[in-house]
């Protein structure tokens, strides 16, 4: 685990490499609401060029649903792991495959929303993944938390709690960003390309761990506390500099590791 003193920024490969991005707080900054972010046309078209470049080795690594995903950024479509990885489009146009048959977890997501008995707390329904959001009411997060981990034992498949960013997040214990990760690498657009992982929050830590095992280049946006990754970008602005930064060079056709923010090799 790395603490902020010791990250430093990013350097990237300019030979082959793949890219995987989270969206929210690491594209996006958050907003009130999941459905209140918003996507400008710089992002889109920053990601359809660099996704050019990379000859298409490029994924969204994201907890939203795929067709989430492609709402907020239509018309733009990419490759994708959604749901953290419980579903995946492999290819840009290509279906989206998702694991097997859900739990019914639709009336678990009402006794909740009952028991929290707030107008603030939104119950995202993810078919087997439900999202808790608390950013309205914080004061309700510890006992969302608690509710959904005593719901733990009563769900038929393996379940787990993860922490969200001001909420929790109920889904799969299969669900988990660098297993989504490793399925893209096992792909021909991907094999052999060194992976870099930009992300900002704990579902992102599994997938600096399997980046970091592949040699790959892990960037954690606003780090608040120790990290897997290895690298540090200061937020959302930051992230979209740096990758702006890295098409702009590939446009310019440089070789060698270099810094792209300033230009320097390192
Ligand atoms: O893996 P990500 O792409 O980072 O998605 C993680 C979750 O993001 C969304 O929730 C978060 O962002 C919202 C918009 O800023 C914010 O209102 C909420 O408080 C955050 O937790 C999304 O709604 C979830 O489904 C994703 O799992």
């Amino acid at each position: 685990m790395s603490t902020l003193s010791n990250l430093t920024e990013p350097n990237v490969p300019q030979d082959a490499w793949c890219l995987f991005l989270d969206i929210d707080g690491t594209l996006l900054e958050h907003a009130a609401h999941p459905d209140a972010v918003v996507v400008g046309d710089e992002l889109r078209t920053l990601l359809a060029g660099l996704e050019l470049q990379l000859d298409g080795a490029l994924a969204f690594i994201t907890g939203r649903s795929i067709a989430a995903v492609d709402h907020l950024f239509q018309p733009l479509r990419l490759r994708a792991a959604g749901l953290y990885g419980l579903e995946h489009r492999l290819t840009r146009d290509g279906p989206v495959e998702a694991a097997g048959e859900p739990a019914d977890i639709a009336a678990l997501a009402e006794e909740i929303e009952a028991e929290l008995g707030s107008a603030d707390v939104y119950i995202e329904r993810k078919g087997p993944i439900l999202a808790i959001h608390t950013r309205a009411a914080p004061q309700l997060l510890q006992r969302a938390t608690q509710l959904v981990e005593q719901a733990l034992g009563r769900l038929p498949v393996g379940y787990r709690v993860l922490a969200g960013n001001a909420g929790v997040e109920l889904m799969p214990l299969e669900a988990a960003k660098g297993a989504a990760i490793r399925r893209f690498l096992d792909l021909p657009a991907f094999a052999a390309r060194r992976p870099v992982f930009l992300g900002d929050d704990t579902s992102d830590e599994n997938g600096f761990e399997a980046v970091n095992e592949m040699d790959g280049i892990s960037i954690r946006i606003k780090p608040s506390g120790p990290t897997a990754a290895r690298h540090v970008l200061a937020g959302v602005g930051e992230a979209l500099a740096w990758l702006a930064a890295v098409s702009q060079r590939n446009l310019d056709g440089s070789t060698g590791l270099v810094h792209p923010l300033n230009g320097r090799s390192r």
